[in-house]
């Protein structure tokens, strides 16, 4: 499985496909796609990746060495490592006779002192001092803090967290510290304006366009639903079995399928393309080995396995289209591999190419 399965009409290939990246005036000339879908399922991160491939060493060097990065990042894993003491304290609060407890003496030091950072300042770089690095460094050596993560996602960690925390050793985050491409890729910060990429090619150009997916963010979807050529909407697979970090009620695929439903269907798109990405495939392989998608579809009857269980979701988001069929593609992906990700941009970029000619040609 993984990032190779685009179906729909036929694209060009990739001999006829204009590749070159040229400068281009003309504004007629711009194909606009949009990425959509609910917060958390990937958008900004296909939108980093398009920043990176496409663009000049300048927009490489300022992704890898972007200062705002570092501030998301450290507050990334001060976030994290707050979420992790609070769900051991709850836990606690929960079962007095059956405490989870830290080896060493010390950690409970660490774990006051951490809960007491201000992580929401947009200068959290500032607040990551030794103190802060050495408490962090300190408490993630506690078997109970490993073991806690395990169950992250019913506390909203975001997914990226492994990268830093398992693939990383911690001490590479201190200052001074320049985050590379990776780690941007896998550093959590939500949207909350309208973005734009510009992708030149010899005789077009793809403005891809990002913007915020929480509830509070889906209000100024309208000002760029102009002059679309297409939607990218964007799905998590992994979701199924987590709720909405908006109101911890909802489940995230439903909330997922209902957005859809409601933007595919709108008199303005019924009749756009929509490229359909479901994205997160690394990790919706990794839960389902303990978990299965009966969680949110308890109809559900199939077996365990990554094929038929993305099928099943895939059919479940396909049908509440109302209109054209032919219209609507579909990919699996996973927005932080970049190769894949690659061949999936220039996958897009084909099919876009390919409906402007059919429709130029009547
Ligand atoms: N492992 C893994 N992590 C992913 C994948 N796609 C996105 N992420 C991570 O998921 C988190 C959220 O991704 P974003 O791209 O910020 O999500 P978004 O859709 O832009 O969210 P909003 O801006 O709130 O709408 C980040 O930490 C990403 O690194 C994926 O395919 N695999
Ligand atoms: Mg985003």
């Amino acid at each position: 499985m993984g990032n190779c399965c685009l179906t729909g009409p036929t694209v060009l290939s990739q001999a006829e496909s204009p590749n070159k990246p040229t400068i281009i005036e003309d504004t007629d000339k711009d194909i606009r796609i949009v990425f959509l879908g609910t917060g958390d399922s990937g958008k900004s991160t296909f939108f980093k990746q398009v920043n990176y491939l496409y663009q000049s060493n300048d927009t490489k060097n300022s992704l890898g060495g972007d200062s705002s990065f570092t501030s998301a990042i450290y507050t990334n894993i001060l976030d994290t490592m707050q979420a992790l003491i609070k769900s051991i304290e709850d836990y606690n609060e929960k079962n007095p006779d059956n405490q989870l407890l830290f080896a060493n003496p010390t950690s409970y030091e660490c774990a006051a002192r951490l809960k007491l950072v201000e992580t929401s300042s947009r200068k959290s770089a500032n607040v990551y001092t030794d103190q802060v690095a050495d408490d962090v460094e300190e408490l993630w050596k506690e078997d109970v803090m490993k073991k806690v993560f395990e169950t992250r996602y019913e506390y909203h960690v975001f997914d990226g967290a492994p990268h830093f925390f398992l693939k990383n050793d911690l001490k590479r985050f201190r200052q001074p510290y320049k985050p590379t491409f990776e780690d941007v890729l896998y550093c959590r910060r939500k949207t909350t304006g309208v973005i734009e990429a510009k992708v030149n090619f010899s005789d077009f150009r793809l403005v891809f366009i990002d913007v915020g997916g929480q509830r509070s963010e889906r209000k100024k979807w309208v000002q760029v639903f102009g002059g679309l050529e297409a939607l990218i909407f964007v799905i998590s697979l992994s979701e199924f079995d987590q709720l909405c970090y908006e109101d911890d009620v909802t489940p995230r695929m439903i909330e997922s399928l209902d957005l859809f439903e409601e933007t595919i269907n709108t008199e303005t798109f019924c009749q756009t393309p929509v490229i359909v990405f479901f994205n997160k495939v690394d990790i919706f392989e990794e839960k389902l080995k303990t978990k299965s998608i009966k969680t949110v579809f308890p109809e559900y009857e199939g077996g365990g396995g990554v094929e038929e269980s993305t099928e099943y979701i895939k059919n479940k988001f396909l049908s509440r289209n109302k209109h054209d069929p032919g219209r609507i593609y579909t990919r699996c992906t996973t927005a932080t591999n970049s190769d894949a990700v690659k061949s999936t941009i220039e996958m897009v970029r084909d099919t876009v190419f390919e409906i402007r000619k059919k429709n130029a040609n009547g």
